[in-house]
């Protein structure tokens, strides 16, 4: 197609879709209830009516309060979309049903980056299901108990780094994340966050978290974009999306060729997933799969878990640095349980209540995913009354149910008392953050038993050893930190400054013993 033709008919084929879904969206309305919502406007439905300046999870319960729903529609642009503003809502639809609510959309943005290889945006079906077995076989709760001496080893590198350089330990926690994950999925050991491997990683995450960032992208909305070309003026997305897509590319070509190459030239290879897949290959075609599915799943194992471990480490210390009471009580029963003489370790989780309830209102504070990740319903479908048609995109409002005053009262202040019942046990009556932070359904995350695992080791490890305290200005004077964070699919604290202090001269000790020295790739 010439420039010119293509020039004249963008805005032809442009128009005629938009009348076309809205018409559809228009005739359908008549004859069905859609769960309630705003009206919107003709074509472009409800995209004014998302409140502007606040992060789409708190615009949604303000609608939802407007609208008096915890099942918020939107059409966007022809789009049905539905966000779930309740425990129940997302328990009878996402859990209950998940037969059918555990598709995922069609995302332009997600073609464009190439993440057709990734099972985290498959289609439900035979192929996801094949690729999350075997994922399972690694991850699952019980494979995942292999993996605790190289947390303890991560945990101890992170103590030494805060103990060498402790204003930038949120460089320190995020190397940790990253190279942990390096490590479980190729057993590649990397001694710099500037590692050639760890940055086209970063690049493929940010543009993963970017490009699917609920209503971000016009493209979402109007998938036709997707055939503009990349030289078009303003088409910013497709080279946006061109250059994730290299850098995922890169990011699970070139460690697992590393890994297969060594093997192949007779190496010692650390073990890994990708090792333990790579020596058992025949059995791995017996399943019907093949190297591509194993070099997929095993990327998704090294990029899925980085951002999200790091994500609830830094806000740890942010709440540390804010709240120190919380921070002297959970060292305080440390030291009860475990002493001075040791750190602790994962036999020790049963006896420290107190700082499980830390994790639980970690994860409940800043949920890292407060969407999850969007599905999409495979059938039409009838809840409560109210039509759902197919291929509606539903999100879950995870930020806004542990923002549930009934639930979790006065719940913008870290408290992990609230998940204690009088004797100090943990109350099975408050509901649990941890069944519904990873997601729902037959999507719910893969990886959360590693996830659980890895944040109890470290954060229980910098506790013992370190205070986190807030910075303190030239004449002595404590800023403590705001307690902000980014609206993003992921969302971190914003940039905050506090710094670390060794707790004892013991600790150091610790830091110092283990101290080993790091592999090199
Ligand atoms: C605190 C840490 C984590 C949180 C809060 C988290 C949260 C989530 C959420 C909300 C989903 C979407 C579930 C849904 O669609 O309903 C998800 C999916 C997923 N997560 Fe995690 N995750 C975490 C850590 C990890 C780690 C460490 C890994 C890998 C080792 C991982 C791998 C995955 C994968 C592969 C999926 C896609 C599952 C599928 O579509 O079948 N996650 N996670």
């Amino acid at each position: 197609m010439s420039t010119l033709t293509f020039l004249y008919a963008l805005p032809i084929f442009l128009l005629t879709a938009v009348v076309h879904r809205w018409f559809k969206r228009w005739r359908r309305s008549r004859s069905f209830l859609l769960p309630p919502g705003p009206k919107g406007l003709p074509i472009i439905g409800n995209v004014l009516d998302i409140p502007q300046g606040l992060p789409l999870w708190e615009g949604s319960m303000a609608l939802g309060r407007q609208y008096n729903t915890d099942v918020l529609y939107l059409n966007l642009f022809g789009k049905d979309m539905i966000i779930l503003n309740s425990t129940k809502a997302i328990s009878d639809l996402l859990d209950k049903r998940s037969k059918i609510y555990s598709d995922k959309p069609q995302s332009p943005m997600a073609e464009l980056l190439g993440l057709d290889w990734a099972f985290s945006t498959m289609k439900y079906g035979n192929k996801w299901k094949s690729y999350r077995r075997l994922f399972r076989e690694y991850m699952g709760p019980g494979p995942v108990k292999t993996y605790e001496d190289t947390l303890r080893k991560a945990a101890d590198s992170l103590l030494v780094r805060l103990a060498n350089d402790p204003k930038r330990f949120r460089e320190h926690t995020k190397f940790l994340s990253d190279s942990l994950s390096l490590e479980i999925a190729y057993g590649l050991g990397v001694d710099s966050p500037d590692h050639p491997i760890l940055r086209r990683a970063d690049e493929a995450v940010n543009a993963v978290k970017s490009g699917l960032t609920p209503g971000k992208w016009l493209v979402e909305f109007l998938p036709f974009l997707k055939y503009i070309p990349e030289w078009f003026p303003g088409a910013t997305f497709r080279k946006f999306a061109s250059a994730g897509k290299r850098s995922l590319d890169s990011s699970i070509t070139v460690p697992f060729n590393t890994v297969k190459q060594r093997m192949q030239a007779g190496e010692k290879v650390n073990p890994s997933i990708a090792s333990a897949c790579l020596q058992k290959m025949s059995d791995i075609y017996e399943q019907g799969l093949d190297e591509d599915a194993v070099r997929s799943v095993i990327g998704i194992t090294h990029l899925a878990g980085a951002d999200t471990t790091d994500c609830v480490l830094s806000t740890f210390v942010l709440a540390m640095s804010i709240y120190p009471r919380v921070q002297q009580k959970a060292q305080a029963e440390i030291e009860r349980v475990v002493g001075v003489d040791r750190l602790p370790d994962f036999s020790d989780l049963n006896d420290l209540p107190y700082l499980s309830a830390l994790i639980k209102e970690l994860l409940r504070w800043n949920a890292p995913t407060p969407l999850g990740t969007s599905h999409a319903v495979m059938e039409d479908d009838v809840y409560e009354g109210w039509f759902i048609p197919a291929g509606t995109i539903f999100l879950e409002n995870i930020w806004g149910i542990f923002h549930d005053e009934i639930a979790y009262p006065d719940s913008y202040a870290f408290n992990p008392d609230r998940f204690l019942d009088e004797d100090g046990k943990v109350d099975p009556s408050v509901p649990d953050p941890e069944h519904r932070v990873f997601g729902s359904g037959r999507r719910i995350c893969p990886g959360r038993h590693f996830a659980l695992k890895a944040e109890f080791i470290i954060i229980a490890r910098i506790l013992a050893t370190f205070d986190v305290l807030p910075p303190v200005d030239e004449n002595g004077v404590p800023h403590v930190p705001r307690a902000e964070f980014t609206p993003d699919l992921i969302s971190h604290p914003a940039p905050f400054e506090c710094t670390v202090k060794p707790r004892s001269g013991k600790s150091l000790m610790f830091t110092k013993a283990s101290s080993t020295p790091e592999k090199s790739s």
